[in-house]
């Protein structure tokens, strides 16, 4: 068996978000957030669940340290929660809310996990929602008032920050599908909050630059890679809008000063439009660190005419699928890392990546075998990135814990440690030994 090894100084995490693990949802000072307020609107969630205790991580904060150094971390990447921060989304600050945080991080470090945080990752305060949320444009003023509190509170203790989680997916699945909070339903809405969730990433970036902060930005972005389902040109074309609409749009505006031009496209078949000072392109395309990313599967396109949104239909893959009902494809990890450093020359991080299993605890153990393959086959996909030329920093499993996973409720469990939500008991599941063995190792096996 050849041993594959990685670079010295590769980056193995884990992930989490607030909303998914923190419970506590109103204690100690915190403000409401769409989540709760998403969560708490009956027929919103699988079984109506919320994240009002979720993996009560708020109060076990300290167990969950501890478990992440036996497992061996280097680094641990979680949200903040901006309404435990500023309940109205600006002005009072909650004390409580910035002790915990503070707590939490001087935990990781003490075990020398470095903490990697995603200022937001979709819980916005309801208080901005109420006034219009990410349709108002001065929601991305107030988000770089967050951030530069918390830069101001933590910006020497933090190496590695994200600005935003998945812009594309709060926008689309919280703004036009409505499956998401704040869960509406209008088309024109998701590219209005789309742009000023970039807009707020931009001027994050520059609040962090003009701190002078020794630490590394940058952005969490979704990305499939994505494929033709014949060699037709129409479905090559296809392969470009779907390319262009779920991976492109919230990079070509950082990296290019432009939306791609399907975006515009989509406004105008729609009979849409939606007007913004050209300049926030000079804003949004702050310069950045690094560009993180979220990978899980691919997407495979057609040609469809009768599709009038984006002209092409999606096609089910040939291989297994995760609990998710998403197919397993580990070298889409690989081609979207060669494609996306061909393109922008810049760091990435895989600040996502992982599967959702029904796992059972059986005689105090559970035997996740198939994640155990999800991750193995695509951390060799990561390696082989590197051997081909990708400056990839780092790998973060999502997730560290299984948790509450949004729409689903806790009915997908996406962790590498089991969480018995009746008794909120922890138990590592054999992928947890598994990433131990690669961590130490710094490389697996081909
Ligand atoms: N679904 N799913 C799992 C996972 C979700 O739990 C994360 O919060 C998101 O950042 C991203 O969608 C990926």
């Amino acid at each position: 068996m050849v041993k594959l090894v990685f670079p010295k100084d590769f980056l193995w995490g884990t992930a989490t978000a607030s909303y998914q693990i923190e419970g506590a949802w109103n204690e100690d000072g915190k403000g409401e957030s769409t989540w709760d307020r998403f969560s708490h609107t009956p027929g919103a969630i699988y079984q109506n669940q919320n994240g009002d205790v979720a993996c009560d991580h708020y109060h076990r904060y300290e167990e969950d340290v501890k478990l992440m150094a036996e497992i061996g971390l280097k680094a641990y990447r979680f949200s903040i929660s901006w309404p435990r921060i500023f309940p109205e989304g600006r002005g009072k600050i909650n004390p409580k809310g910035v002790s915990f945080y503070e707590r939490l991080i001087n935990k990781l470090l003490e075990k020398n996990i470095k903490p990697a945080i995603t200022l937001y990752h979709w819980d916005l305060p309801q208080a901005l929602e109420d006034k219009g949320g990410w349709l108002n444009r001065d929601t991305a003023k107030y988000f770089s008032e967050y951030a530069s509190f918390i830069f101001y509170k933590f910006g020497d203790m933090v190496p590695i920050w994200i600005t935003l989680n998945e812009p594309f997916v709060n926008a689309f699945l919280g703004y036009a599908w409505g499956w998401h909070a704040p869960g509406k339903k209008d088309l024109k809405g998701a590219f209005v909050a789309g742009h000023n969730l970039l807009l707020a990433h931009g001027l994050a970036v520059q609040a962090y630059k003009e701190g002078g902060y020794n630490g590394n930005i940058g952005i969490t972005i979704n990305v499939a890679a994505v494929y033709p389902y014949t060699n037709s040109e129409e479905d090559l074309r296809a392969v470009q809008v779907q390319d262009a609409f779920e991976n492109r749009w919230f990079i070509e505006p950082i990296f290019r000063k432009k939306y791609p031009e399907v975006i515009w496209k989509i406004l105008e078949k729609n009979y849409l439009s939606f007007d913004f000072p050209i300049s926030d392109f000079d804003i949004i395309s702050s310069p950045i660190d690094f560009l993180g990313i979220n990978y899980y599967t691919r997407n495979i396109v057609a040609h469809d005419e009768s599709n009038k949104f984006l002209g092409l239909k999606r096609i089910e893959g040939p291989n297994e699928r995760t609990e998710m009902g998403w197919e397993i494809y580990p070298d889409g990890l690989y081609d979207i890392l060669i494609q996306l450093y061909r393109d922008y020359k810049i760091p990435i991080y895989i600040t996502e990546n992982g599967a959702a299993y029904n796992d059972k605890l059986e005689n105090g153990k559970v035997e996740d075998n198939k994640r155990i393959e999800y991750l193995r086959e695509h951390i060799k996909r990561a390696y082989f990135a590197i051997r081909d030329g990708v400056d990839l920093r780092g790998y973060f499993i999502w997730s560290l814990m299984d948790n509450f996973e949004w729409a689903h409720g806790y009915s997908k469990r996406f962790g590498i440690i089991y969480v018995d939500y009746d008794t909120q008991k922890r138990i590592l599941k054999d992928s947890a030994y598994f990433y131990k063995k690669v961590i130490e190792e710094n490389g697996i096996e081909e």
